[in-house]
């Protein structure tokens, strides 16, 4: 009995997987710890044959003064130990650096011959698929050959004979995972922990911890270790990472087409997530792929804040979130791009008469065929799958039609009064409040809305009384967000003639400007208006102004985040994340006085990444 690899388990092995445990900790959801538990599971179910024989024939050796003593099928306890704390590892490092990814947008359609009208992707597939398959059936025989023939390629042929039919089989379920994923997802996650135990096993190996009989190894050496041992910590890694991408990719699968699979378990079986793999991919329906790639890259690309927060929210609710920010994006776009007011009124009417049709009573495949119709002759291309998109049938209809007259009330800036002057709407605080409450308060309502639906029964807001509490403060959330939003915006938004301030707040800095430079200055106590605010966006009243718009923005932060913990749990922390990646915009405004501290991007304050994620991790360890 001996200590030497259980020594091995507690220097090098423990620590890694203790802190990947913590970092991703705050990260896991339940569908990851079961991906984990499965990914072991299959991991000691398969290894344990292989290792016993390997023992047995004495290809692999342990000195008995190396080991604690108890053995199962001749394989000492440390090594099951082993096979589990390296499936956990390099899980980990999979499940960390793959967090951001949305899986489906990675789903290609396999089309035998160009689609009219289509992007041309996916065209090659069948020939990669091929050509993995006999690189793979190669070293197969390979293998075969190795093992037959004995002697020195005994222990490499055992190896591969062994890991390559897994890869075979996981390559042809996955290929489009495989190739179509970024490099963080695929070749990250096997070559940190496959580099790492090459280091840990050549200490062990020159320990004596564990031993490879000369005769049946080929004598080559990589930096020192031998191929054999190289190759198997690359290719268990490797089988650890394409087994999760093709879980992965079996969830993308359930969680993207809502026509094949309506229900999506917590824990999907085995057989369910196979048949999802055999889902043919010339039968994926391409609309739907389409409409969430152009809605992920508009959040990517217009929403840092929503994007990070994104990757945190589970399986189809991350995805009804998706296509709901799109839908916002695309409303919120056609008006505020509109070349004059007439065509923005025109934008309103048809996001208008888009609602009425989506809540007519009539069959679903009756409406689904009415409204592709509508929305192809009304709406530009870019624009329409995010409407086609927006799940109607279980989103509330008030909220929306709240949203289009918020985005109308924009319009009332490019119009004039009576008297020929410009139109500032917003004239007092109550103006304010329905202004944002339109246009945030109602998005937070159907985001929380999305929330109870994919989330039914699992929290203490199962009651109506309590759904509705949940919901009046998700309202005030949004308005807490607006006011951010506002005064992030001011300059850029001057630019554009309008001032959300409320013309009565700039009448009380014109009063108090008035009493403290009473004859100094007198060209400021003269009218503070919105027109000077356009005029002069970095005046110092302005600025004042900012300040008291993230106060009334704080004011109801504090009123309403109490209510996200009453959420359900899955939703729960990537809520706080959502909520306080935005109210960070306002803490850094806040704390600068609009002056250094963050970085400004197009005229707008942004905070800078490793603050955004910071912040992040701050609010997914809270719960
Ligand atoms: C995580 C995730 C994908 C969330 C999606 C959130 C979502 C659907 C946002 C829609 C955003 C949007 C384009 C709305 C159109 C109207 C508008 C412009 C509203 C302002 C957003 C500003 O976003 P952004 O800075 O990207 O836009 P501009 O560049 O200024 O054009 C708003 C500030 C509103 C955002 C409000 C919310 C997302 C509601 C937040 C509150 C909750 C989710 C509820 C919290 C829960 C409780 C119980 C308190």
């Amino acid at each position: 009995m001996g200590y030497d690899y259980a020594l091995v388990h507690l220097k090098y092995t423990l620590p890694p997987a203790l802190a990947l445990t913590l970092l991703f900790r705050p990260l896991a959801t339940k569908l990851d710890v079961y991906k984990i538990l499965f990914l072991i599971t299959i991991s000691v179910v398969s290894t344990t044959p292989w290792d016993s024989y390997l023992i047995r024939t004495r290809i692999w050796t342990y000195p008995p003064d190396a080991i604690l003593g108890p053995t199962f099928f001749d394989v000492p306890i440390e090594e099951y130990f082993f096979f589990v704390i390296q499936t956990y590892i390099t899980s980990l490092v999979y499940l960390i650096s793959s967090k951001p990814t949305f899986h489906p947008i990675y789903l290609q359609v396999e089309r035998s011959r160009p689609s009219h009208g289509r992007p041309e992707r996916g065209q090659n597939w069948r020939y990669i698929k091929l050509a993995g398959q006999l690189i793979l059936a190669l070293a197969l025989r390979y293998s075969i050959k190795l093992v037959r023939d004995g002697g020195h390629g005994t222990y490499m042929g055992m190896i591969l004979l062994w890991a390559v039919p897994f890869l075979l089989l996981l390559w042809s379920l996955s290929y489009q995972f495989i190739v179509g994923l970024p490099n963080s997802n695929t070749i990250i996650p096997v070559l940190i922990p496959t580099l790492y135990l090459w280091f840990v096993d050549t200490l062990a190996l020159q320990r004596g911890t564990w031993a490879i009989e000369s005769g049946t190894k080929l004598g080559y050496q990589l930096w020192g270790l031998d191929i054999e041992e190289a190759a198997f910590f690359f290719l268990t890694n490797t089988l650890v990472v394409w087994g999760l991408i093709a879980f992965d990719n079996a969830i993308a699968v359930i969680n993207t087409f809502f026509e094949l699979y309506r229900h999506v378990p917590t824990w999907p079986s085995p057989i369910m997530l196979v048949r999802a793999l055999l889902v043919p991919a010339a039968a994926y329906d391409e609309d739907q792929i389409l409409g969430l790639i152009q809605a992920a890259l508009r959040l990517q690309s217009k929403s840092r804040s929503f994007f990070l927060a994104s990757g945190t929210f589970p399986g189809r609710l991350r995805i009804d979130l998706t296509i709901l920010y799109s839908f916002c994006r695309v409303a919120d776009d056609l008006v505020d791009t509109a070349k004059t007011p007439e065509e923005a009124r025109e934008s309103i009417r048809k996001l208008n008469d888009f609602v009425d049709l989506s809540y007519q009573r009539m069959t679903r495949p009756a409406k689904i065929a009415a409204l592709q119709e509508f929305i192809e002759a009304s709406f530009p291309f870019n624009a329409q799958l995010a409407l086609l998109q927006l799940p109607t049938h279980y989103l509330p209809q008030a909220p929306l039609r709240d949203l289009i007259k918020g985005l109308e009330s924009d319009i009332k800036f490019s119009e004039t009064t009576k008297s020929g002057t410009a139109n500032f709407p917003i004239a007092t605080e109550a103006d304010l409040d329905t202004y944002a409450l339109r246009v945030a308060g109602t998005v937070a309502e159907l985001c929380l809305v999305l929330v109870f639906h994919h989330y039914p029964s699992s929290s203490s807001a199962a009651s109506a009384a309590a759904k509705e509490c949940i919901l009046k403060a998700g309202r005030t959330m949004g308005l807490a967000l607006q006011c951010v939003n506002i005064s992030r915006d001011i300059a850029v938004d001057a630019g554009l003639k309008r001032v959300y301030l409320p013309s009565e707040w700039l009448a009380d800095e014109e009063d108090a400007v008035e009493v403290e430079d009473k004859g100094i200055d007198k060209d400021k106590s003269k009218g503070f208006t919105p027109d000077a605010v356009i005029r002069d966006p970095a005046d110092a009243r302005v600025e004042k102004l900012r300040q008291r718009m993230l106060a009334k923005a704080f004011q109801a932060y504090e009123e309403a985040k109490g209510a996200i913990e009453e959420l359900p749990v899955e939703a729960r922390a990537p809520m706080r994340v959502a909520v306080e990646s935005y109210m960070e915009i306002g803490r850094v405004l806040r704390k600068d006085g609009g002056k250094k501290g963050y970085k400004v991007k197009a005229g707008r304050a942004t905070v800078p990444r490793g603050r955004r994620f910071w912040v992040a991790w701050r609010a997914l360890s809270r719960g």
